[in-house]
């Protein structure tokens, strides 16, 4: 017999097929610690979480017989996916099942706070009647949405049906898909200098973390407002607060928490200009129960061994193929992480191009390395193996692979480039040198000699005297000792790069610093994880 922990308060009836399943014993226990979880963990097949079990490496390693982890919603920011996948454990999520009522409490919070709901209502059950509350309309008013995924373009639909003027920013935004949703396609910038509301929809990534900060917060309008319900963190929140003072926000809304739950003197829950909620984005019965319906129908599969969908990290693959391919994987991701790194526009094509030896194998599992690489920028820990060619496809971005044989002084070499929608590209390409591992060789129309690995730093500048003198300065100034160092032009005088490897990460005001040295084009750092 089959055994299920639900460790979650999890939709009756939407696990209702696990339960009628005859070869499935489904247990329910809500609320144990992790040490109680490591107790009981290896009498069991499957485990069905929402975000409050947080399934870590301690509790996998004792789940001795675990196949697979659902999680009923779409965040998999709970389960250790590098743990999961290590162990060979398959993760399962339901992207699809919420992203209506999330938008919906997303949109209810910004009503609330056009409208002071919350704060009126407390005082009327007070006893105190109190008709002061002047709120504004929504007509008329320009909403900013960052991520315009799932639940972002659900928001920008129903804003529109509201009067509103929606600008929208995602990475994978391009002019024609703004058109179709009826919004305009902004930069972050734009959106913050413009919008009267802003709501964020992404989920937290090293890139998302805190791109609503006090620089953002110093160019808004004064007066606007601003929501999340998307995965606290995205609005720094202590920058808020200052923003509020300042009187630059006159109201915020917020689901999600950087602590969840946020400590009892956490100074979001004492202020009347900030309305807060439980991270109940997603918790309406229909959600519920379809994104428990869904991840149900999923472990039942799995513990079948049928085919499945939505798994979140590493799908099974053929020995034979996973041999030959296996040492590129790595360097294809890194490769496919530091191209969409470079690149700052939407994506409209990721051109694979793989010569020498790989021309002869099926590298089909290589390229959904390189593609995950390049989609991890944006999508996080949600984009894996599995997933990265579909949510390619799903975001417009054409996948084209080509192979030849001819190897251009390597036995073999991926390059990829990324193509924008307003023309432009960018290029890497990257080997496996034999005894010495994997370099990365050309970084777009140059050639460089890199190990993939630590703390990159890529310089765009022009070719003139004293640059390198410059940046070594800088840095060293701000204790960033560099390990090494290579510069690159095509014609003298005219645009060079300079690719130096540092030993920790510059921070960000050396980074702005070091562009405002005369000549620099851009100066941006790279990682590789
Ligand atoms: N409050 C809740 O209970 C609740 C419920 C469901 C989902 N969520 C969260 O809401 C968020 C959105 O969910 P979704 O289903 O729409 O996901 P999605 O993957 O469909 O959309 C996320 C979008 O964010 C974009 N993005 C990534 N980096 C970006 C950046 N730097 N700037 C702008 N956009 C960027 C991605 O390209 C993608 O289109 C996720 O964080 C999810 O975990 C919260
Ligand atoms: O289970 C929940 O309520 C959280 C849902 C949400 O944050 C998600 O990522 O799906």
């Amino acid at each position: 017999m089959l055994k299920v922990l639900v460790s979650d308060p999890i939709s009756d009836l939407g696990i209702q097929q696990l339960m009628d399943a005859e070869d499935v014993v489904v247990e329910k226990k809500t609320g144990l610690s992790e040490d109680e979880l490591v107790q009981i963990i290896a009498e069991y097949d499957a485990l069905l979480v929402r975000s409050q079990t947080k399934v870590t490496e301690k509790i996998m390693e004792a789940g001795k017989n675990l196949k697979v982890i659902g999680r009923a919603g779409v965040g998999v920011d709970n389960i250790n996916l590098e743990a999961a996948t290590k162990r060979g454990i398959i993760v399962i999520n339901a992207p699809d099942g919420n992203t209506i009522t999330t938008c919906e409490h997303a949109f209810a919070m910004m009503m609330a706070l056009a409208r002071h709901i919350p704060q009126a209502y407390a005082k009327t059950i007070q006893g105190t009647w109190d008709r002061k509350f002047l709120g504004v309309e929504l007509r008329n008013k320009t909403l900013g949405v960052l991520g315009m995924g799932r639940i972002g373009s659900e928001v920008a639909k129903r804003a529109k049906a509201f009067g509103m003027d929606i600008l929208g920013y995602d990475p994978f935004l391009t002019e024609e898909r703004a058109d179709k949703l009826g919004i305009t396609l902004a930069t972050v910038d734009q959106i913050v200098r413009n919008a009267d509301f802003i709501t964020v929809h992404t989920p937290l990534t090293p890139e998302t973390k805190h791109m609503i900060s006090t620089k953002q917060f110093e160019v808004m309008k004064k007066g606007m407002r601003i929501i999340n319900c998307a995965r606290g963190g995205v609005i720094d929140e202590a920058a808020m607060l200052v923003a509020l003072e300042q009187g630059i926000v006159e109201g915020a809304a917020f689901d999600v928490f950087e602590q969840e739950p946020p400590a009892a003197d956490h100074p979001f829950l004492h202020n009347p200009k900030i309305i807060v909620t439980p991270h109940l984005g997603a918790s309406t019965i229909e959600a519920q129960e379809n994104v428990a319906i869904d991840v149900s129908e999923q472990v039942l599969h799995i513990l079948r061994n049928e085919p499945f969908k939505n798994a979140v990290n590493m799908p099974p693959v053929a020995p034979s193929v996973m041999n030959k391919l296996q040492p590129y994987f790595v360097l294809g991701e890194q490769i496919g992480t530091l191209v969409a790194q470079l690149n700052n526009q939407a994506v409209q094509e990721i051109h694979v191009e793989y010569a020498g030896d790989l021309s002869e194998v099926d590298t089909q599992p290589l390229t959904r390395y390189i593609i995950k690489g390049a989609l991890s920028r944006h999508f996080g820990s949600d984009v894996n193996i599995v997933n990265s060619m579909h949510l390619a496809k799903v975001r417009d971005v054409n996948i084209v692979v080509s192979k030849t044989a001819a190897t251009k002084g390597f036995t073999n070499l991926i390059s990829v480039t990324l193509k924008a929608g307003d023309g432009s590209d960018r290029r890497i390409a990257g080997t496996l040198l034999n005894g010495y591992g994997a370099r990365i060789v050309q970084i777009d129309k140059f050639p460089v000699d890199i190990a993939p690995e630590g703390n990159l730093l890529f310089i765009s500048h022009n070719d003139k005297p004293g640059i390198i003198g410059n940046v070594g300065t800088l840095l060293g100034n701000n204790d960033v000792n560099i390990a090494s160092m290579q510069v690159g032009r095509k014609i003298v005088g005219g645009e060079a790069i300079m690719v130096l490897t540092v030993d920790k990460a510059v921070p960000k005001e050396v980074l702005e610093d070091l562009l405002k040295q005369p000549e620099m084009n851009k100066a941006q750092q790279i990682a590789f994880s």
